[in-house]
């Protein structure tokens, strides 16, 4: 199973490095604005996101914005403490300065731990019941299970990535919804594995 996970993520993270910048942009653009109306519903105050990594979608315009129209919101970037524990979520802002964190993604170099009330998840493969699979660090699932109350959950991701199952294991935490270029869409009744 490990296996079959493991080739479902590689296999996923490279058709999403082989899009074509053409193609990327227009499909940033599909989700920003599903996105945008997404978040206008629930109206979080606290918004959590990642910073683009491997190809992942790039929200960081659209947090840009988001901040921009209201004083009193805030935006997060998670930042790993260490192996096998659960990431915090420090403030970020565009004059944030930015350090490498241990896998080499960018993370506010300072900044006050929040609590985000809706946090953007990127996802490599994903299914219908909204299940993801990250990059095998474990992060976001102990987490998820840590935070109360527990942040809204939207999967950021490119159709590319969907699959028929992801094969989910005990300690998943499903996405509340998955936002791609074809909108956004809350995900499938499931049973939890
Ligand atoms: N943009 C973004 N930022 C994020 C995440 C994410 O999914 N996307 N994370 C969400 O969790 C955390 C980082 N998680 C990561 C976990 C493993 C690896 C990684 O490269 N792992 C190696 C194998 C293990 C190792 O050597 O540490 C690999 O895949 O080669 C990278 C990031 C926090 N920041
Ligand atoms: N809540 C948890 N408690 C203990 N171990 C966990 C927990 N969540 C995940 N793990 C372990 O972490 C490892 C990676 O899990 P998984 O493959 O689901 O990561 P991922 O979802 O791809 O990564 P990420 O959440 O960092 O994006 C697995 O070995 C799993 O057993």
């Amino acid at each position: 199973m490990d296996k079959q996970r493991k080739s479902l993520r590689n296999d996923a993270i490279a058709r999403r490095e082989a899009l074509s910048p053409a193609h990327r942009t227009d499909a940033d653009r599909a989700i920003a604005a599903a996105l945008d109306e997404l978040i206008a519903r629930l109206a979080p105050t606290t918004l959590g996101f990642c910073w683009p990594h491997r190809g992942e979608p790039d929200m960081r315009a659209f947090v840009i914005a988001w901040l921009a129209a209201d004083a009193a919101r805030r935006a997060a970037l998670p930042v790993v403490v260490a192996p096998d524990q659960p990431m915090v979520f420090r403030e970020w802002t565009a004059s944030s300065e930015m350090i490498p964190d241990r896998h080499g993604i960018p993370m506010p170099a300072d900044g006050e731990v929040l609590h985000p009330d809706v946090l953007l998840v990127p996802l490599n493969a994903f299914d219908d019941a909204g299940f993801r699979l990250g990059y095998g660090g474990g992060y976001f699932d102990r987490t998820l299970e840590r935070m109360a109350p527990t942040p809204v959950t939207i999967g950021l991701g490119y159709e590319l990535g969907r699959v028929s199952t992801t094969h989910p294991q005990p300690h998943d935490h499903p996405m509340d919804w998955l936002v791609t270029e074809t909108g956004a869409h809350p995900a499938a009744i499931r049973q939890r594995p």
